[in-house]
């Protein structure tokens, strides 16, 4: 029996799903020992790196009084780890995934949900892949942090690296907006409010922490850069090209995102002109990505659909992704549900376990 040793930042919607699949492995030739479990308040620390009973990490880090490590102490304790260490970053924290390179560059491998550490500067994602290229660091997988648990960055990546050409990608890549869409621009005209379908996407866990980052475009944005680096364009940053933006100009400067939820219903009424307008060409509107490789164009934005377009008829939070590629010159289509803490948990889980199969010891 092999061993490595699990590290895990955030026990949130992610976090707990993802404890309990750790939880629920059943490996004949691996063993998955949790030594750390931090929020940004709190801690579970195994300072002698005896393993936490991970079906009860959840109650003991509630109980705990320790404090989290600060980023350097925490690249310390996990360097001198007695096995090969996977880090879990279950949160959306960027400074943590700015930290990457340094944990990569002492060992320690990364399984992550967390876009920020892939869509901030061109520098940083090249930072931490040629450091993740060097033997003896750790490694980098992010599966879910482009469609959740839905296969997409794992054979994106085998396409490129085995000779594949990327022409473009399409799709709806927002877990969060494909919900509201869905249920808010349908050929029913009495569908629910929009500000109702934020709550509710908010509740079911398909949001950010702050849901504004999925209705300012920006995690869409996000994800579009990711696919666009691994398809070979040099994406400075997310930012870096044009993004439609579904805040109201009046809310753009609100402080909190409770504010935001709370402000935006009064904001309803330009949502139904627009779905109004839609509707008058009998068409649906739905959010958008795109990456043109071979004209080095990407853009995020709200479009409208014929109501016989695959587009119109999704469900729930699915996500729809189309490759076209030199050999799949008739797309790939990859759909399913883009967002949620299961599927997402899945994701990151099947990153952790394709890592601990290369180190295990
Ligand atoms: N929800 C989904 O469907 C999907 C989510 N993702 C990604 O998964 C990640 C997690 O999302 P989700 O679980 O929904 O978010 P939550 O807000 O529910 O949870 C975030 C967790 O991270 C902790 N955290 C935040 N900052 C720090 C820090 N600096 N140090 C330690 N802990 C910290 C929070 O602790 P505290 O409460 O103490 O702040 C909390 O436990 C995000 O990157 C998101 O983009 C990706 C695909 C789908
Ligand atoms: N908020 C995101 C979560 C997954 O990345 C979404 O809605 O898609
Ligand atoms: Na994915």
């Amino acid at each position: 029996m092999t061993a490595v040793n699990i590290a895990i930042i955030g026990a949130g919607v992610v976090g707990k799903a993802f404890i309990e699949q750790l939880a629920s492995i059943k490996s004949k030739s691996i063993s998955y020992n949790l030594i750390y479990l931090a929020t940004s308040k709190k801690a579970l620390i195994s300072k002698d790196y005896s393993p936490i009973s991970i079906s009860k990490s959840l109650d003991l880090l509630a109980q705990s009084t320790a404090a989290p490590y600060q980023t350097p102490e925490l690249v310390t304790y996990l360097a001198k780890s007695n096995l090969p260490v996977i880090l879990v970053d279950n949160t959306s924290n960027e400074k943590l995934a700015e930290s990457y390179p340094l944990f990569v560059e002492n060992g320690i491998s990364i399984a992550t949900p967390n876009k920020k550490a892939f869509s901030s500067t061109f520098k940083l994602w090249n930072d931490i892949f040629s450091a993740a290229g060097v033997a003896n660091n750790g490694l980098v997988y992010h599966e879910a942090s482009v469609g959740a648990g839905l296969p997409l960055i794992s054979p994106l990546k085998e396409m490129v690296e085995t000779g594949d050409e990327v022409v473009k990608i399409e799709g709806i890549f927002s877990g969060t907006l494909s919900y509201i869409f869905n249920e808010f621009s349908t050929i029913d005209p009495n569908a629910t409010k929009f500000s109702e379908i934020v709550s509710v996407a908010k509740q079911l866990g398909y949001t950010e922490p702050d849901p504004r980052d999925d209705l300012n475009g920006l995690d869409v944005a996000r994800k579009v850069t990711i696919l666009a680096r691994i398809s070979g364009l040099p994406i400075e940053n997310s930012t870096s090209f044009p993004i439609h933006s579904l805040i109201p100009k009046e809310l753009e400067s609100v402080q909190s995102a409770d504010e935001y939820m709370s402000k935006l219903p009064n904001f309803d009424g330009d949502m139904d002109t627009l779905k109004a307008e839609a509707a008058k060409e009998n068409k649906v509107l739905r959010f958008i990505g795109s990456i043109d490789v071979p004209n080095k164009k990407v853009s995020v934005e709200i479009a409208k659909f014929d109501y016989s377009h695959p587009f119109a008829s999704l469900k729930g939070s699915d996500n729809v992704i189309s490759i076209k590629s030199k050999r799949y010159t008739n797309p790939l289509i990859i759909q399913g549900a883009g967002a949620g803490a299961d599927v997402t948990a899945m994701g990151v889980l099947g990153d952790v376990i394709k890592i601990a199969q290369r180190i295990a010891k």
